[in-house]
């Protein structure tokens, strides 16, 4: 979606009270940058991203709002060149570190995208494929159902579960892939713009679910809808992209993180308030 047009949007501020966040956070991240061969993307994040909240990502197109994301669940491992300095801590733990596996972190840490993309399968085979892959022990029946009702699409789909994950709509397609990362029992869920393909009524399903599923799971999502984030989010980071004239050279930064409610009606640097009031983006 075109970040100018989500700029353009006058955002009232959320009034819902935000929640302290609770105990340790889930991720801690230290001078977090994300390099592509030799250009550096993202440069010096410093946050600690809440259990059981809602975290949004937002900022204009290219600071690095899905770089950030992928890093959490080192994703970007598998994009060739791509590489990560200073500390990004899951629980504690370094995930960079040369003993975590990979594989075993994005289980921990699942990812939906912003195309809904099922697996050319059934309804049942895209829930169960995860859990089949890890040697899940349980009846597979009951995982199934249980993930679908996660994914407020059980009822929707429980007379057709043998139909492709194509034959859904987009907004179930999407509602069949979160259901697939809950099926591995994941402890995070990153969202990649899980709304922007989809229509307002899609949308607002999505976002309801999303706001379900805090209870169980924390949440980072990036966004171009501010909109969006200020509806589902209980915190907001704002990024934005600082322009080396000399070398050419854009870098993503983080400017503020705070709670959504802040972020939305009294932020304290200009750059978050004028990307919020739409004068730039
Ligand atoms: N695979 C890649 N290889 C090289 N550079 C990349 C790659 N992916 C992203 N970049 C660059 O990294 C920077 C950040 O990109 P990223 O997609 O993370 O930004 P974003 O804020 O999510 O953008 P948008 O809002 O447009 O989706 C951009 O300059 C982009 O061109």
């Amino acid at each position: 979606m075109d970040p100018q047009a989500a700029g353009a949007v006058s955002v009232a501020a959320p009034n819902r009270p935000t929640r302290e966040p609770v105990g340790a956070p889930v991720f801690e991240l230290r001078d977090a940058t994300v390099r592509y061969g030799s250009f550096t993307a993202v440069k010096g994040v410093g946050m600690d991203i809440p259990r059981n909240e809602i975290t949004a990502l937002i900022g204009p197109s290219g600071c690095g709002k899905s770089t950030l994301l992928r890093s959490l669940n080192r994703m970007n491992d598998l994009i060739a060149g791509a590489s990560v300095d200073g500390k990004i801590m899951y629980n504690g733990e370094d995930i960079y570190a040369p003993d975590v596996d990979p594989v075993e972190v994005r289980r921990r840490i699942g990812m939906v995208f912003q195309k809904p993309n099922p697996f050319p399968k059934s309804i049942f085979d895209n829930v169960a494929f995860g859990p089949r892959l890890n040697g899940y022990k349980g009846d597979m029946g009951d995982l199934v159902e249980e993930s679908l009702r996660k994914a407020f699409l059980w009822d929707e789909v429980k007379d057709k579960l043998k139909e492709s994950g194509f034959s859904l709509s987009g907004g179930q397609q999407q509602r069949l892939c979160i259901a697939r990362a809950i099926a591995v029992d994941p402890d995070v869920i990153l969202m990649d713009e899980p709304c922007s393909a989809l229509d307002p009524i899609a949308t607002l399903k999505i976002e309801d679910l999303m706001r379900e599923m805090k209870d169980e799971y924390t949440i980072v999502i990036v966004t171009h809808n501010m909109q969006q984030a200020a509806r589902v989010s209980d915190m907001t980071a704002f990024l934005t992209v600082d322009i080396d004239d000399e070398v050419g050279e854009r870098t993503g930064a983080l400017v503020e993180f705070d709670t959504t409610a802040t972020i939305f009606a009294g932020a304290h640097d200009k750059r978050t308030e004028d990307y919020i009031s739409g004068r730039f983006g």
